[in-house]
């Protein structure tokens, strides 16, 4: 096939008259149903995959310049992809809203309708998994080459309910009305063995040679989805694989009568890629747990080595193609497949292959909490997975040797940094291992980054101190503003032109509005409509009652008691306490409603009794004619991507009140601010780099920094002397305690409360009077509306920085070296 004989790639009319034709074309010939009779999710398929055709295109011209160029790329290995809905974003990158709006209308049907039909694949958990989808559409945004790799799990995070306020979970069934987005290429099946041993054997030339032989095999079949850049040619792809059994059936067991064990093996392997580990920085050890990351970093291996990059591509040359990026420790097993593939496939010598190993891989930290780095015992590695774990044992071998040359004499420092844990158990540690094998290691936000470098990986930094660096993570404005605010999007078109699509930093041209009366104006209009819409929302999502009429302060993230629920409840239970013993006026209270979004790791006790406290809380609030409404509770359940894009943009008051050295970095306090709302928050993650951006004057901030923290905790922390000590924190606690929110039932909160008296981890009790006295300073300064408004439009002016295309430019610059590619005209 030459350059003249390569057939033209289809293209669309960009007409409503072609798209009008395409949609009906897809409904009819794809849902085989006619517009009188489809259903709204045949029209909302149909819908998806007309878009698709006018991405074809681009997406085709991608991968045939990229198979021409073979520019070096990004390979983003990462256990979670938080995508959100798909529908707008490719509306917004095809440009075809417009057309799409009058052509449907002109068929008499409502996009609206059609957008409310997409299931959200809720393929992550929190804000890891959410990265992700920011960093892969900020790097086809910004035409540069890369592929995310992932699982295609066929049930996502658990949808949430509440049953009498306590959490239960549901499946996720995210697949049942179809999934128009992916593309199954069955065909490209990979091969993945588990299990089994290793032996030795003699090469042709008589050497002396080891190999794995599995001892069961499972098939990974790749599912493509585009990944459209905002205004830009490139549409990169994201390849997410699906676990299949070798051999799916097996007939002579079942003529046996045995049906169950005629599809065990179907059942075995699919397990495999069936569900999402619902654990939000606690990992689960679990054995499948480990079977999904090999699953996935073998199939994403050998697609790059065997399918992406040309039959004669000489692997010496890989570090100049490839850099695999992996998103926390999940894909860290991709350190030796990729030698295995090297020494025992392409019969390399050890030395070749991890000349270039270790030149293929860079590792993000995201976390700082000792018990969220991956550890998988050796006895659990060497039966899944024996011939990595020799390998393993082998790049320690020669780390540690490294080691007794630099430090000759300091035997302990040479244990510590062993990628060997020696106990509890005999262990790896893949923090380590990544660290060793990455060219860099980075943190999320430069607190993060600072504490890696004193405190986690301390010793690493000391030896290989250029190996350290940090990007502070980011987030999209295409769906973070663009999308899910569109009056402030039109407001900040209208000041300084559409630009900060693409090039956020151009919001530094509202700057001098926020002076503006009239612009503020306008700006505190749209507030308030997002308010209403909000409020719209929760009426009929989740029959949830809130008065836009109210400041709104928000919480939501993963519950987790390091990002301290706990304390925001104290401060409401404390405000009502007040209100109920008279000692505050309710005339005197500014009118709030409290929002909260939270999903619980399923087992995770604690975090399930705190949702069940904020519920009893708001029931009690909500329905205790006292307040006359001033103070409401909103707790929507099952809170997601597609929840947060309509909670976010109503939001007055963002909490990000994590204790000072726990939450890495956080990317929701980033969203909140970019949509107009006043952070109050701690020192910590990127909460410090938003303080400094926008300025102390326009943060509430309040608590501890890490170092006291550290200070406390060095000298001993107490959290009944702060009981003691502190009325209003007394009555809160006592409140809590006396069963007043559990029908009198003092037992039901009882763990949460001796928790906090006895070991409160966290220190939330510690911080709680600096947090009162913080949300004092903020009722002060929402008494004045105008000046409030000022003070949001500033939040949204300085926050350019946090645009995810800023972050992907840091990873260029320190770390991939990867550069844009145009797209073929
Ligand atoms: N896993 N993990 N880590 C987190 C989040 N929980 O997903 O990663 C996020 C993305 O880096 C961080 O913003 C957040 O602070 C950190 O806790």
């Amino acid at each position: 096939m030459t350059a003249e004989t390569t057939p033209p790639i289809a293209t669309r009319e960009h007409t409503v008259e072609g798209f009008v034709r395409e949609f009906l074309r897809e409904l009819n010939f794809g849902q085989g149903v006619d517009l009188t009779r489809a259903s709204v999710n045949d029209k909302y398929l149909a819908m998806a995959r007309t878009v698709r055709h006018y991405l074809m295109t681009r997406w085709l011209s991608t991968l045939r310049s990229q198979a021409k160029l073979q520019a070096k790329s990004v390979a983003y290995l990462s256990a979670e992809f938080l995508l959100g809905r798909q529908l707008d974003n490719a509306l917004l990158a095809s440009g075809l809203e417009d057309i799409v709006k009058e052509g449907l209308a002109s068929l008499g049907i409502d996009l609206e309708e059609l957008r409310q039909a997409e299931i959200e694949p809720g393929l992550g958990n929190g804000g890891l998994g959410r990265l992700a989808a920011c960093f892969i559409d900020s790097l086809a945004t910004m035409n540069v080459p890369s592929i995310g790799y992932g699982i295609r799990y066929e049930y996502g995070i658990f949808k949430q309910t509440f049953v009498d306020g306590w959490q239960v979970e549901k499946p996720d069934d995210w697949l049942r009305l179809g999934s128009p987005w992916e593309f199954p290429h069955p065909e490209a099946a990979v091969k993945v063995g588990f299990g089994g041993h290793v032996e030795q054997y003699q090469d042709d030339d008589g050497v002396v040679k080891r190999r794995w032989v599995p001892g069961w095999s499972v098939l990974g079949v790749p599912y493509n989805y585009m990944v459209p850049g905002y205004d830009a040619g490139r549409v990169n792809t994201l390849r997410l694989w699906s676990a299949r059994a070798t051999r799916a059936f097996d007939l002579e067991i079942f003529n046996s009568g045995d049906y169950a064990e005629a599809v065990r093996a179907q059942t075995f392997a699919e397990n495999i890629s069936k569900v999402l580990y619902p654990e939000d920085s606690t990992p689960q050890g679990k054995e499948l747990r480990l079977q999904q990351q090999y699953f996935f970093v073998a199939c994403s291996i050998k697609d790059f080595v065997d399918q992406v990059l040309p039959a004669d591509f000489d692997l010496h040359k890989l570090p100049d193609r490839i850099v695999f990026q992996l998103n926390d420790t999940h894909p860290v097993i991709a350190v030796p497949e990729l030698m295995r593939v090297l020494v025992d496939e392409k019969g390399w010598e050890w030395d070749e292959a991890w000349a270039v190993t270790k030149q293929c891989f860079a590792y993000t930290c995201h976390t700082l909490l000792p018990e969220a780095l991956e550890v998988w015992p050796v006895e659990l590695l060497g039966r899944l997975l024996p011939r990595h774990l020799e390998i393993i044992y082998r790049i320690n071998d020669e780390f540690l040797a490294e080691l007794r040359v630099a430090y000759p004499n300091d035997e302990l420092r040479v244990r510590r940094m062993s990628i060997i844990a020696e106990y509890p158990v005999r262990a790896v540690r893949m923090a380590y291992l990544a660290t060793v094998a990455g060219t860099k290691v980075n943190g999320v936000a430069e607190l993060h980054s600072q504490l890696l470098r004193d405190k986690v990986l301390d010793d690493f930094a000391a030896y290989w101190p250029d190996k350290f660096t940090n990007v502070t993570n980011g987030v999209t404005p295409r769906r973070f503003v663009k999308l899910s605010n569109p009056g402030l999007s039109g407001l900040i078109t209208e000041a300084i032109g559409d630009g900060w699509v693409t090039d956020l930093d151009q919001l530094k041209g509202l700057e001098p509005l926020a002076d503006d009366a009239e612009f503020r104006r306008r700006f505190r209009e749209i507030k308030y409509a997002n308010k209403q819409r909000l409020a719209g929302v929760l009426a009929e999502r989740d029959n949830i009652v809130v008065n836009p009429d109210t400041l709104f302060d928000v919480m939501v993230k993963r519950l987790h008691e390091y990002k301290r629920q706990t304390l925001k409840l104290l401060h409401i239970v404390s405000l009502y306490e007040k209100i109920t013993t008279g000692e505050l006026a309710i005339g005197d209270v500014t009118p709030r409603t409290f929002a909260f979004g939270a999903k619980a790791a399923p087992g995770y006790v604690m975090a399930k009794q705190i949702i069940g406290l904020i519920n009893a809380v708001g029931r009690t609030i909500n329905d205790d004619p006292a307040l006359e409404g001033r103070l409401r509770v909103a707790f929507p359940a099952n809170y997601n991507v597609t929840l947060a894009e309509t909670l976010i943009p109503a939001a007055d008051l963002s909490e990000q009140i994590s204790l000072a050295g726990k939450e890495a970095s956080g990317t929701g306090n980033m969203k909140f601010m970019l949509n107009g709302a006043l952070t109050i928050g701690t020192d910590d993650g990127a909460n410090v780099e938003i303080r400094q951006l926008v300025g102390d004057e326009n943060f509430f901030l309040f608590g501890l920094t890490e170092p006291q923290v550290a200070e406390v905790v060095e000298r001993g922390y107490h959290p009944s002397a702060y009981y003691e000590t502190n009325l209003d924190l007394r009555n809160a606690l006592d409140l809590i305690a006396s069963g007043a929110f559990s029908g009198g039932d003092r037992a039901v909160f009882e763990p949460i409360v001796s928790n906090l008296l006895n070991e409160d981890r966290f220190l939330a009790l510690a911080d709680f009077q600096a947090y009162v006295d913080a949300q004092a300073r903020v009722d002060a300064a929402y008494a004045d509306t105008d000046d409030w408004t000022r003070r949001a439009v500033l939040n949204v002016a300085r926050g350019g920085f946090f645009s995810s295309d800023r972050s992907m430019r840091d990873y260029i610059e320190r770390i991939w070296h990867t550069y844009p590619v145009a797209p073929e005209a």
